[in-house]
Parts: C-alpha cells; sequence; structure tokens
C-alpha cells in the first residue's frame, strides 16, 4: 500500500483584531407597565479600518442605544447590553473609553467658555492631561480651529455663533483628542441644507485628516450615501442589521454622483428597506 503523502498545514492566517466589535448584542428595557421591550436582538457589527459608517433605521428602532453601547455609556439602572459584547482592540468596553468621543446634535458646548476654552476643555481632566502634555494640547487646539475654520472665532462664546459653528466646535473639541473612534448621534440633523452639505464636506475632509471609525446615525438616506464608506440598515424595533452596504467610490462625493444610476439603485434599496420595516415616521428621503 502507497503511503499517503503528508498534507502541508495551512499557514497560519494573523487576522487583526477590529477596532471596535459589537457581538450578538441583546438589549431589552423593562417598561413602566412590567413588559419587557427588545429593542436590539442580536446585532453583530465590526469595524476594522478607518472608514465612515452610517446607521440608518425608522424612528425609535434602536440606533441610539446601540451608539451609546459601542461608546461604553451605560444607563444607570439598566443591564447594558442585556447579552453579548463590544470590544476596542479586542478588549471588553465596559463603561466610557478614552479612545472613543461622541458628538451629539445638540453641541453640548459650554455657553460659560470661549471657542478655544471649549475646544480645549477635555485636557483638563486628569486622563488627558496624563495622556498630552499642555504644549502640545494647546497647538492641538490651535490647530483643530484652523481645521474647522474657526481660528477668527477663537474667542467668541457659543451665543455668539450660528448652529454650524456650534457644531464645527463640538466637532473639533472630539478629534482633538485623536478618537480611534467618533460617534455622531444625528449630528447635522438640526442644521439647514447649506449648512448640513457644508458640514458633511467638513466631515469627510477632517476623517482623511484624522483617520478613525466613524458611526454616524442619521435619518437621511442622501447624506448617507454622500458621507459614508459602509451604510448599515436596521429593522424596525427589534432592531436585526437587514442591509450592510459597502459604497466602493471614495469621498469627496459630488451630487453629480447622486445622480448616477450606481447612486439611484442603491438610495432605492436603502428606501425600501426602510419602507419596508414599517418606518414610523421620521424617514427624510431627500434625493
Ligand atoms: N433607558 C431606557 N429605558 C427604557 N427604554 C429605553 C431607554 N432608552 C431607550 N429606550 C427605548 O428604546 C427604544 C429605542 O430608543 P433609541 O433612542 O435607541 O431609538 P432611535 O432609533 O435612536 O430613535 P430616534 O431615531 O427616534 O432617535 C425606544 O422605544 C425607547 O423608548
Amino acid at each position: 500500500m502507497s503511503a499517503v503523502p503528508p498534507v502541508a498545514a495551512p499557514a497560519a492566517v494573523s487576522k487583526a483584531k477590529p477596532l471596535l466589535a459589537a457581538t450578538d448584542i441583546v438589549q431589552e428595557y423593562l417598561q413602566p407597565d412590567g413588559k419587557t421591550l427588545r429593542v436590539l436582538d442580536g446585532v453583530s457589527l465590526s469595524f476594522e479600518a478607518p472608514s465612515i459608517n452610517m446607521l440608518l433605521g425608522a424612528s425609535g428602532c434602536g440606533k441610539s442605544t446601540l451608539l451609546r453601547m459601542l461608546g461604553g455609556v451605560r444607563p444607570w439602572n439598566v443591564k447594558t447590553p442585556t447579552s453579548g459584547r463590544v470590544e476596542i482592540d479586542g478588549v471588553p468596553c465596559e463603561g466610557p473609553h478614552p479612545d472613543t468621543v461622541m458628538v451629539f446634535q445638540h453641541y453640548a458646548n459650554r455657553p460659560d467658555l470661549t471657542v478655544w476654552q471649549n475646544v480645549m476643555y477635555p485636557f483638563s481632566f486628569a486622563e488627558w492631561k496624563r495622556r498630552v502634555p499642555e504644549k502640545e494640547a494647546r497647538e492641538r487646539v490651535d490647530q483643530m480651529l484652523q481645521e474647522v475654520g474657526l481660528a477668527d472665532k477663537r474667542d467668541q462664546y457659543p451665543s455668539q455663533l450660528s448652529g454650524g459653528q456650534n457644531q464645527r466646535v463640538a466637532l473639533a473639541r472630539a478629534l482633538v483628542l485623536r478618537p480611534k473612534v467618533l460617534l455622531m448621534d444625528e449630528p447635522f440633523g438640526a442644521l439647514d441644507a447649506q449648512t448640513r452639505s457644508n458640514m458633511q464636506s467638513l466631515l469627510c475632509k477632517l476623517h482623511a485628516a484624522h483617520p478613525c471609525v466613524v458611526v454616524f446615525v442619521t435619518h437621511d438616506v442622501t447624506e448617507a450615501l454622500l458621507v459614508g464608506d459602509r451604510v448599515i440598515v436596521l429593522s424596525s424595533q427589534p432592531a436585526r442589521i437587514i442591509e450592510d452596504i459597502h459604497i466602493p467610490l471614495r469621498q469627496p462625493r459630488s451630487a453629480d454622483w447622486l445622480m448616477s444610476a450606481e447612486a439611484r439603485q442603491l438610495h432605492e434599496q436603502i428606501v425600501g428597506h426602510l419602507r419596508a420595516t414599517g418606518g414610523r415616521g421620521n424617514l427624510r428621503v431627500t434625493v
């Protein structure tokens, strides 16, 4: 009998840990009537490389719940997540993480601080004092204000700024920390169309200069297509992932591209999913 030739052992495949990963996430909330509301149902997502990832879904489906969870923000009286896990760089994320920052629609600028002081503000906390020497922090703030186009407003207060300018301050305060993960909850939702478009372009520019994983909640399909490298669509409550689209064309994407056959097909696909989920209102479709 001839000997069976030895089979070569497969080469070890080294797989980099994702920058951010959520695995089998279930979130349930106890309702005032004693019933349990399941909001997220087995959501798994992983983000390997710097990219802008848009999260779309009907109002109330659980987008903010998922986003806050990715940032380690836990409601004080609720076990979050009910089951499943979030990891940053392969390490379980149990609470707010220094490499993760959040930007909200209501930009949370301190009214008693100037623009410069607002962007410098995170460096007043012990963790950031330890991480970044004061001289470097000041240089970073000056540089960020240049990048967001607010160098000439550095001594003004938030009440003296427009909504778009205030959101630039919030974005500068987030990116000055050079985060690995930037979580954005409808950051441009309250802005007029022109300002919103300017902010979308600015975000793409800033992201190219400061690569990180951005997870961006929006109701706006056009915004998702213009800004996102990836568009993740959630079903209505309880949320599951029903579509995960990678957009190969690099930003900045033009309004002309939105009229292309490729963009129109993607738009129809996403809107179709959102409509099929029964989208309880609040779905903005702007193409
Ligand atoms: N701490 C909590 N306790 C109880 N229920 C909660 C809590 N936080 C959120 N919920 C419920 O979870 C559901 C999802 O809320 P969430 O804010 O995550 O949705 P969303 O998709 O971001 O909504 P929207 O698009 O309207 O902002 C809602 O029904 C909400 O009432």
